[in-house]
């Protein structure tokens, strides 16, 4: 699904306007079409469209036409300076006075306590109120008779379906400008609008639904902003199929760096993840005083320690990934073994923990190792390498993690509520996940998700987005039985899920 703001909206309109002679009353058309398919006209028959005098006006206008031509109940308020009505919305209003439809008009000069009275009676007697305010042109602050109705239907409020934005929120940065509709459903246009992204707008936007108007895809494709949020139907085309003529070499072997005294854990967690992915090899390096705990728990992996120099050098040489980092210490060590293995090795590496903490400062070294680094930090990692705030970087994770990737050339993973995976360029939004997942372990699984997936050859990007979708697609899955959903537990349904999707790729 593709991300959008106010000005992807204005820009595509212009381009299929002008360039493709699309005539706006027909996106417009379309879009009333296929909001309506989401106004539950099976359960309910009574309908108040509060309108405003711009194009998203104009939505609710031939909403209130389309609902009444299937014999429905529908009472429309207007609010706004008639001189302001665009054409399109001009075009729906004299329709519906023609079809001797009544329309309320709120003028934001005139005198409405009477109008606003019936329209909390009005709400009262009905079923939906359909909110077609202000869409993406609102940039400031709402004042006024528009606030009075706002105010109006979030108290009087039975079901609020919102069009394309509940009114009262900036659709480009999800600020709420004074107030803002409290909408039970958002029905939103070709765009999942950025500013749904932000927390804080969780709960003025309901269930969202993206619906077409109509556009061409190849002019959305050329005009998109690149930001999107990842499908199960991405995921299913682009992770590796196994078929009867694969065997091990054709599954990557994979390096992981992990694991200390007392932090044992992290490293057969990410090694167990690498092998449960997929991986045809996975070999853990650790420090030698836990290897043989990690040898008796990895059985299908292999194990090497720091003081096999050729070993671990000829592993770097010939892995097709490598992971580091997970529960190796914050120290001075980590840093010189991170610094080795960027030195030594030419492919992929997916960096996450003490990996992370020990680049604190010192993140001039990936510069030399451009497009091949990937990082997984949580926010306060995340803060710590960019010396910005934990609450700045929530405020702003989508630009500070594009931001930080661009400068330094590598995919970073910012994790938390909505994973966000970007090289600086493209940007994904992981939709998957639950708070059930939030313990100990399940970086450290996601590192060798994602270790285990580029080590198999998918495209590096790509298998970083997959790796943390089927990651939260499990713990959805585990979460609807138990209430708190641990690595392991991940691991253990890695081969099926995987094998679910496999098998739909192959009908
Ligand atoms: N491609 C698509 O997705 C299509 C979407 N459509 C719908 O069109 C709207 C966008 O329509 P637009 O006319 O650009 O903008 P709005 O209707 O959201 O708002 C503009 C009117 O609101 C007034 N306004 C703005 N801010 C305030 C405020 N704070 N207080 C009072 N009034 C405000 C503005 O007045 P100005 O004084 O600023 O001129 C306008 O009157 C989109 O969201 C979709 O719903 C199309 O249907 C088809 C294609
Ligand atoms: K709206």
């Amino acid at each position: 699904m593709r991300i959008g703001t106010s000005m992807s909206t204005k820009r595509l309109d212009e381009v299929c306007v002008n360039e493709y002679k699309i005539p706006l009353i027909v996106m417009m058309e379309n879009a009333i079409l296929s909001a309506i398919k989401h106004l539950d006209m099976d359960l309910y028959d009574k309908y108040i469209v509060v309108s405003g005098v711009g194009n998203n006006g104009g939505d609710g206008l031939g909403i209130a036409r389309q609902l009444k031509a299937r014999g429905k109940d529908v009472k429309v308020f207007v609010v706004g300076s008639m001189e302001k009505i665009t054409p399109c919305s001009k075009t729906n209003l004299d329709i519906l006075k023609a079809m001797n439809i009544s329309c309320r008009t709120l003028d934001i000069k005139g005198e409405n306590i009477n109008i606003l009275e019936e329209l909390k009676t009005s709400i009262k007697n009905s079923d939906v109120l359909v909110d077609c305010i202000f869409g993406t042109g609102l940039e400031r602050e709402v004042k006024g008779v528009f606030k009075d109705i706002i105010n109006i239907i979030n108290t009087n409020k039975n079901l609020v379906y919102s069009i394309d934005v509940p009114s009262g929120i900036n659709a480009t940065t999800g600020e709420i400008l004074g107030v803002c509709i409290k909408a039970d459903k958002t029905i939103s246009f070709e765009f999942y609008k950025r500013g749904f992204l932000k927390y804080e707008t969780k709960e003025y936007i309901g269930d969202v639904v993206v619906e077409h108007v109509g556009i061409p895809e190849h002019i959305i494709k050329k005009y998109d902003d690149n930001e999107y949020i990842t499908s199960i139907d991405f995921v299913k085309g682009n992770i590796k199929s196994k078929n009867k003529f694969s065997f091990k070499n054709n599954f990557g072997k994979v390096t992981i760096f992990a694991g200390s005294k007392g932090f044992s854990g992290a490293a057969f967690i990410a090694s167990e993840a690498a092998i449960k992915s997929g991986s045809g090899l996975v070999t853990l390096v650790c420090d030698e005083d836990i290897q043989d705990i990690i040898s008796s728990k990895v059985s299908e992996g292999m194990t090497a320690n720091y003081k096999e120099e050729n070993r671990i050098n000829k592993l770097i040489e010939t892995s097709s990934a490598i992971g580091f980092g997970c529960g190796m210490g914050d120290n001075k060590l980590t840093l010189e073994r991170l610094e080795y293995v960027l030195n030594k090795s030419n492919c992929p590496m997916i960096i996450d923990a003490d990996g992370l903490n020990v680049l604190k400062n010192n993140i001039n070294i990936l510069k030399k190792c451009e497009n091949r680094i990937i990082i997984t930090p949580h926010l306060g990692e995340m803060s710590r390498l960019t010396g910005k705030s934990i609450s700045y970087i929530k405020e702003n994770r989508l630009d500070v993690a594009k931001e930080f990737a661009k400068e330094n050339n590598i995919i970073v993973l910012l994790k938390g509520y909505e994973t966000i995976i970007t090289d600086g360029n493209i940007l994904y939004i992981n939709p998957t996940g639950n708070s059930a997942m939030a313990n100990g372990g399940m970086g450290d699984c996601l590192l060798g998700m994602i270790t285990s997936f580029i080590g198999q050859g998918l495209e590096i990007f790509n298998a970083v987005v997959c790796a943390a979708y089927i990651h939260g697609y499990i713990g959805d899955i585990l979460s609807k039985k138990l209430y708190t959903v641990n690595a392991t537990q991940i691991i253990n349904e890695i081969p099926s899920i995987m094998n679910e999707f496999d098998i739909e790729i192959n009908l």
